[in-house]
């Protein structure tokens, strides 16, 4: 480890940081694994081939445990990535998934961000085709219309933090010794400028809160009809507003940097 992080200080990671790709348009492969065959079959229902991302789909309530597997540190190498994405657009296609749980299968590390031999003496068009992943799980995570939830159940410096911060939740475990934040700074990697998205989201939580609260209104105005119909009325116009606020980015006006 020492010694990946000195060659990075050294000045050998290619000025990547921040840089975004453009989407190469080849969403065709998204139900294809990266060496071409189909996924997804075995555990309730779902799960990636390497089982790099493992699916516990809980039938009754919807909800989809992912638990990110690649020992020793969950580092988001290419190939986790593509599969995660993979596991999120099935999901998100599933309906009868109603939200996920982001978890790590690995003992005390959530995820140690983005793989750094991702990131060092690869031809360009890797670095291209790894940024576009990063890029897209942001997207889907992001932007996914299931509930999302991360357990941060380890370590999560740099990626691994944003990744957390992609989440509507984010719940860690209190252990003294579970470090997160974004160390990537030291490596001199700037966090790409999306992540002020993120940053603000997480800081500025009132849209979320109140979406929660809206959600509370109309669950009282399916019991107390008459009561809260005066209530419901009144929030309408906040919820739109929220709503807008907490997928910001996703709205057709931001997308379109990304295509
Ligand atoms: C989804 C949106 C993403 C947006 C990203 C935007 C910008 C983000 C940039 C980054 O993420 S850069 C990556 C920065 N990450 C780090 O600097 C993490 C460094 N690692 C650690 O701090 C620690 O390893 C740990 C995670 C706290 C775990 O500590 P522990 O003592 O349990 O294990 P180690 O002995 O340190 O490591 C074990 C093993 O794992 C290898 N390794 C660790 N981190 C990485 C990594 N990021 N990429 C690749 N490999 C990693 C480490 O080299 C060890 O390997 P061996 O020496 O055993 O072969």
């Amino acid at each position: 480890m020492a010694a990946v992080l000195r060659k990075l200080i050294q000045g050998r990671l290619p000025a990547l940081a921040g840089v975004l790709c453009r989407r190469s348009g080849n969403e065709g492969h998204l139900f294809l694994n990266s060496s071409g065959s189909t996924l997804m079959q075995p555990r309730c229902g779902y799960s990636s081939p390497t089982e790099s991302v493992i699916v516990e789909m809980d039938k009754a309530t919807g909800v989809a445990l992912l638990k990110l597997n690649i020992p020793p540190v969950n580092s988001l190498s290419l190939p986790l990535l593509t599969e995660l994405a993979i596991v999120l657009d099935k999901l998100e296609m599933d309906k009868h998934c109603r939200g996920l749980i982001l978890t790590s299968a690995v003992p005390n590390i959530f995820s140690a961000g983005l793989n750094l031999f991702d990131m060092m003496d690869k031809p360009n068009e890797h670095y291209s085709e790894f940024w576009r992943a990063v890029q897209e799980i942001w997207i889907k995570l992001y932007g996914s219309s299931l509930a999302n939830i991360a357990a941060i159940n380890g370590s999560s410096p740099a990626g691994g933090c944003l990744l957390a911060l992609c989440s509507d939740y984010r719940i860690m475990a209190n252990n003294p010794h579970f470090t997160i934040g974004l160390n990537e700074t030291r490596l001199g990697i700037v966090a790409p400028f999306w992540y002020d998205i993120l940053q603000w989201r997480v800081h500025h939580p009132p849209p979320c809160l109140h979406l929660f609260v809206m959600a509370l209104v109309f669950r009282l105005h399916v019991h107390h009809p008459s009561a809260m119909t005066k209530v419901t009325r009144a929030y309408s116009t906040e919820l739109k507003i929220s709503v807008s606020y907490v997928k910001q980015p996703i709205n057709w006006r931001s997308h379109e940097i990304y295509k």
